[in-house]
């Protein structure tokens, strides 16, 4: 062959190739227009025609408004705080029995409501319904709160209940008294103005969530199951309605939890002889810990964005994102890589992309002038849905690679089920037309709750947990979770209240509303 032949040939292939490549492009780039315009995953049942079941309506007056601020502010008084795995403030879990009957005197007198104690500090109430065979669904909130020190910095004492320019701040206030006392609030309103359920329903208020539930749910749970109860649908505290959080999207967001990442504890140690300062080794245990922990810190886990539910939280959203994210929201299925690498620059996002890690723990030395022995730190993952603490686990000791470096698992759970989220998911339907109702601007969307609940021990009463809190996050408010000047408004609070207060109605409707009308029964 010529060399003017030969040319030609490659000259031909060439084009051939270019031509191709183009018109994958095109196509792809004409699915994802496609996709772009015809994407709204949201209309669903909302344009349905609802059972009409909430019949009283809340309308808070003067002297109601002042009683509700009252007690709530009275309860973020009483620090009931969980300070470690065996140290709790009794006496204020006591105090707040006592505050609960007598905030609540219908609750706690109604025949229709059963109340027991659990556990010396937790509470169970059944609110009976008139139908036993609508199955019953339940509401958990918990008692207890982290610890709260003035001196970090907070602009009102924690456990003040000071309410200033419209907030009332302390610990508590958004996590997660807003939704103990907004629950409760709702029910006496309603048992008030005479409302009898037709569905019964569960409401469990545990006193040790912040550390681990162990006395508190779990011995709810295990009463429950010893009666034989299945649960409709469990809502818990969660994710929020978010405004201004997530970058480009228009209008405020309502993310309700479907499921909720693992955990795991590892304790990482190295143990070396000890000695005298003046002879030190090249290394000691304290520096092998500090690189294995730097080794950590700089190889963070695999992006997994996509490969769980949280994909479907942006899916349902696209269509509230201006061009070009509008495009990219709707073509996860091309553009998950770039999204993640988006997501993963801010803490909040970053931890719908990964497995994260956090070293909260560092313990070692005994004195100035001794070598130490012995130096142990403790990692907290939260544990992305498509990981499990195995290989969570198999990855930390890769990546610490050094085998003087002891890798224990100290405690974990998988990340837990998927709740449903489609038409005939009773409880996320009503869930989010209650949040439609109310607040008629926000987008609703299924969402993963990044950090753990009590509702995570109820797994084998129910398939449906969601985990959604009624309460607006603005930018920065994210922060105050567990932070300095946790606060919630008094316009949210009381919004709150009326969202229990429709919610617990809303729930009394027998059947999902037609063309999807099965109840997604257990
Ligand atoms: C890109 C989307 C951005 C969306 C913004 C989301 C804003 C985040 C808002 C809220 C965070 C959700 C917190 C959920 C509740 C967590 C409650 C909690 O703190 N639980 C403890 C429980 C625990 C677990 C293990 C040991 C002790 C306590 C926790 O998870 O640490
Ligand atoms: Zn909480
Ligand atoms: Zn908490």
């Amino acid at each position: 062959m010529t060399e003017s032949g030969s040319k030609l040939r490659i000259f031909k292939f060439l084009k051939i190739i270019i031509s191709s490549l183009l018109i994958t492009v095109l196509l792809l780039f004409t699915i994802a227009a496609i996709r772009t315009l015809s994407l709204d995953v949201n209309a669903g049942l909302q344009l349905a025609h609802w059972e009409k079941t909430n019949n009283k309506s809340l309308v808070i007056d003067h002297h109601q408004r002042e009683e509700l601020l009252a007690n709530f502010k009275e309860a973020i008084r009483i620090p009931t705080v969980s300070f470690s795995n065996t140290e709790s403030n009794t006496t204020a879990l006591h105090e707040f029995d006592r505050f609960l009957r007598k905030a609540f005197p219908t609750v706690f007198s109604s025949s229709l409501v059963h109340h027991e104690l659990v556990a010396n500090y937790s509470h169970l109430f059944w609110v009976k319904g008139s139908q036993p065979e609508l199955v019953p669904y339940m509401l958990l909130a918990h008692i207890d709160v982290v610890p709260a020190s003035e001196s970090d910095g907070w602009e009102a004492p924690p456990f003040s209940a000071k309410e200033i320019d419209g907030f009332i701040y302390g610990r508590g206030t958004i996590d997660d008294k807003n939704n103990l006392m907004g629950i409760l609030q709702a029910l006496e309103y309603l048992l008030l103005k005479g409302y009898a359920p037709r569905r019964g329903f569960y409401i469990g208020l545990g006193h040790d969530e912040e550390i681990n539930g162990l006395n508190g749910a779990m011995n709810i749970v295990r009463i429950l199951k010893q009666r034989g109860v299945q649960l409709l649908f469990v809502m818990d505290e969660g994710l929020t309605i978010s405004d201004g959080i997530i970058p480009g999207l228009e209008g405020p967001a309502a993310l309700i939890g479907l499921s909720e990442k693992g955990q795991a504890a590892i304790k990482l140690s190295v143990s070396v002889a000890p000695g005298h300062s003046s002879m030190p080794p090249r290394e000691t245990s304290i520096g092998i810990l500090a690189t294995a922990i730097k080794r950590l810190e700089d190889n963070p886990m695999p992006r997994l964005f996509g490969y769980g539910p949280e994909g479907d939280t942006f899916e349902h959203l696209a269509h509230k994102f201006s061009l070009p994210l509008k495009f990219i929201m709707s073509n996860l299925w091309l553009f998950s890589p770039l999204l993640s690498r988006i997501l993963e620059r801010k803490p909040v996002s970053n931890a719908f992309v990964r497995t994260t890690t956090a070293v909260t723990f560092f313990n070692a030395g005994v004195k100035i002038n001794v070598i130490p022995s012995l130096a142990e730190a403790y990692v907290n993952l939260r544990i992305h849905s498509a990981q499990s603490v195995q290989e969570v686990l198999d990855i930390i000791k890769d990546t610490v690679g050094d085998q003087r470096v002891k890798v224990e698992l100290v405690d974990g759970f998988d990340p837990l089920p998927i709740s449903g989220a489609d038409d005939k998911a009773f409880g996320f339907q009503i869930i989010k037309k209650t949040v439609l109702d109310l607040f008629p601007t926000v987008t609703v969307a299924p969402g993963i709750c990044i950090g753990n609940t009590d509702s995570r021990h109820f797994v084998d009463l129910t398939k449906n947990i969601y985990r959604f809190s009624p309460a607006w996050f603005k930018p920065g408010d994210p922060e105050r979770f567990h932070g300095i000047n946790e606060r919630i408004s008094t316009k949210n609070y009381e919004e709150m209240i009326v969202f229990y207060f429709n919610l617990i109605q809303n729930c009394d409707i027998r059947k999902l509303p037609e063309p999807h009308s099965s109840v997604h029964e257990l």
